[in-house]
């Protein structure tokens, strides 16, 4: 376990009482759920109270529930209300992507405008928005250019469509009809679009699903964020009661649905049993981890771990690797770095592998160019013979089904995000600053002048600008 990922993601958040389990390979139900859901199926539970800072319970950056579910805490007339009444909601929360070739600049801009992805000292957060600029227009080229291999634009869009309807048809399927909406947070349709159509539909209890297993501060947290500042500026919405759904890689359903693809792709090789099972992920810059507490690292090995151990169950014993994919600038990055490792392994003779994206669960650019092109050519460049890919969840039955549960399971702890005590928005480095104001001033003038030296520095353009691999 990382000792920095201590601190919750979004520091300070306070959420309602969860319920822990152990993950049970012989269940097909889930082995966890929010309390608050008197149908519980759980089994070895044990209480954590995720409203006490988790450093003082022990359980430091681990998280054993299936379901992270952050509310605030449920007030008698809230926990009463009937879902049965309800006009439901589901939002689910994505990336976005550019839809065509003249979108990519300005959708980078968006990207890099956000200060959850480029996260610079308080002192230099005006910078923000020039620095967006000039990094989007710098790394734009090379963008398009993975863009165009691709079909000229991003298929997150469809992909993301197609996942809401399974959603709600799986939904009402289990007797609970809902809408479900999407709010991306670097393209159409936007958070705020979402969010409006939210407003005028009359929905009356929202489950919020973020489209990625494990939690980052970069994507779920910044998506949360994002939607947090609409809600609280909106008298209507500011006292929709809302239930998040934080991260869901511990999942079963998920869990075996990942095995299942895997099991699967190992089946087109000839020897399947000598074949690596290589996961791909999405990295983060390390100080996300390491000063920010970003649970991201802790999760995806936790995540990694559960998958192996419900392939070992199914009599699979293959090696398997973690690696991280997708740098972009001068700073270090989780380690190790997927292109090092794949030079490595097929130096050490690996000869067959299979490539398993599993930060995303939709096909994107980073699966299609990245590891479809530039990965699989460099693996075979350096000696790996045979090269599979395992194809992301998309719509996959037994996935949009444990989904379909996870919001279910998620509707009753449903309350408003109104409270303006709330504190979803409070940055760690507010946090930082009430414990140690001098130092937290010394460490800003430093890192600042420091930063600004840095981000106009040559090396710092051209590192956004270059290809990483
Ligand atoms: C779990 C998934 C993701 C994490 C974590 C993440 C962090 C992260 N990403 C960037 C920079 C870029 N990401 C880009 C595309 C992109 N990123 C994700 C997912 C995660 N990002 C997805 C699904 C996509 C693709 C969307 C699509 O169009 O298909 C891009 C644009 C593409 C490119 O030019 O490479 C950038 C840039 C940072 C800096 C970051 C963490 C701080
Ligand atoms: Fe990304």
């Amino acid at each position: 376990m990382n000792a920095a990922a201590t601190s919750h993601a979004l520091p300070g958040v306070k959420l309602p009482e969860l319920t822990t389990s152990k993950f049970n390979h012989n269940s097909s139900v889930h082995t966890c759920k929010a309390s608050g859901n008197s149908n519980s199926t759980v089994s070895n539970l044990q209480k954590l109270k995720l409203d006490e800072p988790i450093k003082n319970i022990g359980l430091a950056g681990k998280r054993f529930c299936s379901v992270g579910v952050c509310t605030h805490p449920l007030s008698e007339t809230e926990s009463d209300s009937h879902v049965e009444d309800e006009k439901v909601g589901v939002l689910l929360l994505n990336l976005g992507g550019p839809e065509t070739l003249v979108d990519v600049q300005p959708f980078l801009y968006n990207l890099f405008a956000d200060p959850d992805i480029i996260r610079l000292p308080r002192l230099f957060r005006f910078l923000q928005r020039p620095l967006a600029q000039i990094i989007s227009v710098l790394r734009a080229r090379k963008s398009k250019e993975a863009y165009a291999s691709i079909g000229g634009g991003s298929p997150l869009r469809k992909i993301t469509d197609e996942q809401a309807s399974a959603l709600k048809s799986e939904l009402e399927a289990k007797k609970l009809p809902a809408n479900v909406y999407i709010a991306m947070r670097y393209w159409h349709p936007f958070t705020e679009e979402a969010a409006q159509q939210i407003k005028s539909d009359g929905i009356t209890r929202l489950v919020v699903l973020p489209l990625y297993p494990q939690f980052s501060i970069s994507t779920t947290g910044s998506s949360i964020r994002a939607l947090q500042n609409i809600f609280r500026e909106d008298k209507v919405l500011s006292k929709l009661p809302v239930a998040i759904i934080q991260s869901w890689y511990q999942r079963y359903g998920y869990i075996k649905s990942m095995a299942d693809l895997i099991e699967e792709e190992l089946l087109s090789f000839n020897r399947p049993q000598e074949v690596m099972i290589f996961f791909s992920a999405h990295g983060v810059p390390e100080t996300y981890v390491v000063d920010a507490g970003d649970p991201y690292k802790y999760q995806m090995e936790e995540c990694i771990d559960l998958i192996m151990q419900e392939l070992k169950a199914r009599g699979i014993e293959n090696n398997h690797r973690l690696a991280y994919q997708s740098r972009v600038g001068p700073v270090q990055w989780l380690k190790p770095y997927t292109d090092e490792v794949l030079v490595q392994l097929g130096q050490q003779g690996v000869k067959s592998l299979l490539a398993v994206p599993v930060s995303f669960v939709s096909e994107h650019i980073e699966t299609l160019e990245e590891i479809d092109m530039e990965y699989k050519e460099l693996a075979l460049k350096s000696g790996v013979e045979n090269w599979g890919r395992v194809p992301a969840l998309g719509c996959t039955t037994s996935f949009i089904a444990d989904l379909a549960d996870a919001v279910i399971e998620a509707l009753p702890s449903a309350t408003a995000m109104s409270a303006s005590s709330s504190p979803l928005i409070s940055s760690s480095s507010s946090q930082e600053f009430k414990r140690d104001p001098v130092g937290y001033a010394m460490k800003i003038f430093v890192g600042s002048f420091l930063a600004f030296i840095l981000l106009l520095s040559p090396r710092m353009l051209s590192a956004f600008r270059k290809p990483v691999v």
